[in-house]
């Protein structure tokens, strides 16, 4: 039921006309890469395995449809007994990838294909946005740890839970989510409010009150003044405590974090304090760490929310899903196209695969290359890569290694997959991007990465657009 009633509507044509089994393909690819960054970092497979697998109309959905009057009777024993029996592949978690190339590809019967689109594009455009942002945040933090808080400004549940474990596969070390904790696996973190030291009226008081129930210990400094109170309160709970408590640092939450942090770091330094670590937040993203670190600010944890959880320069990822074949009244898979007046909205038609290339010398991405299903560039001895507007720069490769990017998930609705653990997925994501020029990684005006059409992928194109501009022309209305 979490889908558009327009995927419905389309269902009972479908189903009423007798075509509701036509074999059909469907690809997802977005148009422009998030951020303007150089890479987008894939994310959202999980919840869509579980969506797929527990997909189906209970007796209430049925119940509820026929109330809205818009569907027959036939049409509801038929989704009464609806399950999703095709195929899906798709990118892995943690895999780079780029505009448009194919990300997913679902192909099964018209009338299910139809129904899952709304729900596979709202989980992977929210976490392949999340995980993008957090790749950017990652960067710019370099080797730093980076602690999510972001769920407090989440755009509600389902979005704090999914989206710190795409932060997570995007870079982050933990969360302070702690249902996110139990339900993944990541590690959880956590410090106090100001509200603790507000209960006190006093940072000395309220440091101690902490320190004699934790042995963990980062105190919030800033709540009155960071200088005057908060690091001299902080200092003499730790010499007070000793050895009951790890004195692990404090946090800093506002004013100019390169000022204080300079400060702070020489007061500890001077109290003996040389290991206890400067924690900041508020309201950073990749441009102020980036300027922080520019500074020389003594930052050496890093706690970011709202900017990373609601990905906040680029609300959404435009992620779409496209039909790409299907099948004729005769039987045949017919290759279809989206045709528009808009250059870049022209879908590209057929069933792909993605491949990534790759310099066999050193391991480097050359590009990616998109090749119809019934080719194979691991057989070829070159690979000319040429760019699908710009035809004349081009690149024939011959010592390259090519690995298919779209893997098989469900096939006839069975689950073919075993999904890694989570922490293989934010480690297989790291060592991808390694093998990133940092051409493509800058976070300020990157590179464009060739995603390219093979030849005959591209000849399929023009040929298909030519044939609709003929039926178009013929038209006599
Ligand atoms: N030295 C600095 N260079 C660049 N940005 C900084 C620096 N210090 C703080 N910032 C960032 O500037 C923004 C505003 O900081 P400021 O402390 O004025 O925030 P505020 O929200 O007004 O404070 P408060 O949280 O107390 O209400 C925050 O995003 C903060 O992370
Ligand atoms: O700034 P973000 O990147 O979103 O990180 C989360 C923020 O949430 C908390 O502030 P909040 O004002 O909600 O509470 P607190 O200051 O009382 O802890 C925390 O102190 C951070 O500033
Ligand atoms: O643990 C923290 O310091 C924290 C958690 C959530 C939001 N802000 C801060």
């Amino acid at each position: 039921m979490h889908t558009d009633a327009y995927e419905i509507n389309m269902m009972q044509t479908y189903f009423e006309k007798g075509i509701q089994n036509r074999r059909a393909v469907f690809e997802m690819f977005f148009r422009k890469m998030p951020f303007e960054n150089g890479y987008a970092i894939f994310a959202g497979l999980e919840r869509v395995i579980n969506y797929i697998n527990n997909l189906n109309f209970t007796d209430d959905d049925i119940e509820f449809l026929r109330s809205t009057g818009n569907y027959s009777d036939e049409f509801l024993e038929y989704l009464r007994n609806f399950s999703f029996r095709g195929n899906i592949r798709s990118a892995l978690e943690g895999e780079l990838v780029f505009n448009n190339e194919p990300i997913m590809q679902i192909e099964g019967t018209v009338a299910e294909c139809q129904l899952i689109e709304t729900a596979l594009l709202n989980m992977v455009n929210y976490q392949t946005l999340i995980a993008t942002k957090a790749s950017r945040i990652r960067m710019a933090a370099n080797y730093d740890p980076l602690l999510e808080f972001g769920s407090r400004r989440a755009q509600e549940t389902s979005a704090a839970i999914w989206g710190t474990r795409a932060a997570y596969i995007g870079g982050f070390d933990s969360t302070s989510n702690v249902l996110a904790g139990k339900k993944f696996g990541i590690p959880i973190s956590g410090t106090h409010a100001h509200s603790l030291v507000e209960l006190y009226g006093d940072d000395y008081d309220a440091f101690k009150a902490y320190a004699e129930t934790h042995k963990e210990c980062v105190f919030l400094v800033d709540t009155y003044d960071t200088i005057k109170s908060g690091v001299p309160s902080a200092i003499k709970v730790a010499n007070e405590m000793g050895d009951k408590i790890h004195f692990a640092g404090v946090r800093i939450d506002s004013g100019d974090m390169a000022y204080l942090s300079k400060r702070v770091r020489e007061m500890l330094d001077n109290a003996g304090y040389k290991d206890a670590k400067i924690i900041a937040s508020n309201d950073l993203d990749e441009k102020t760490i980036t300027s922080l670190k520019m500074q020389d600010a003594k930052i050496d944890i890093w706690g970011v929310g709202t900017q990373v959880i609601t990905a906040f320069d680029q609300p959404a990822l435009g992620a779409v899903y496209k039909m790409v074949s299907v099948e004729n009244n005769d039987g045949k898979m017919i290759d279809t196209i989206k045709i528009s007046n808009n250059a870049e909205k022209v879908s590209t038609p057929g069933k792909k695969q993605v491949w990534r290339i790759t310099e066999s010398a050193d391991g480097k991405s050359e590009g990616d290359y998109i090749a119809l299903s019934d080719e194979n560039p691991q057989a070829q001895d070159s690979i000319y890569m040429f760019h699908p507007q710009f035809t004349y720069i081009n690149k024939t490769i011959t010592d390259f290694e090519a690995k298919p990017l779209l893997k098989d998930i469900f096939k006839n609705g069975k689950l073919v997959y075993k999904q890694p653990k989570l922490s293989e997925i934010k480690q297989y994501s790291a060592s991808a991007l390694a093998s990133l020029w940092p051409e493509y990684k800058r976070e300020l005006n990157p590179q464009d990465y060739p995603v390219d059409l093979s030849q005959k992928c591209w000849d399929n194109k023009m040929a298909i657009i030519k044939k609709v501009h003929k039926f178009i022309q013929n038209l006599d209305y």
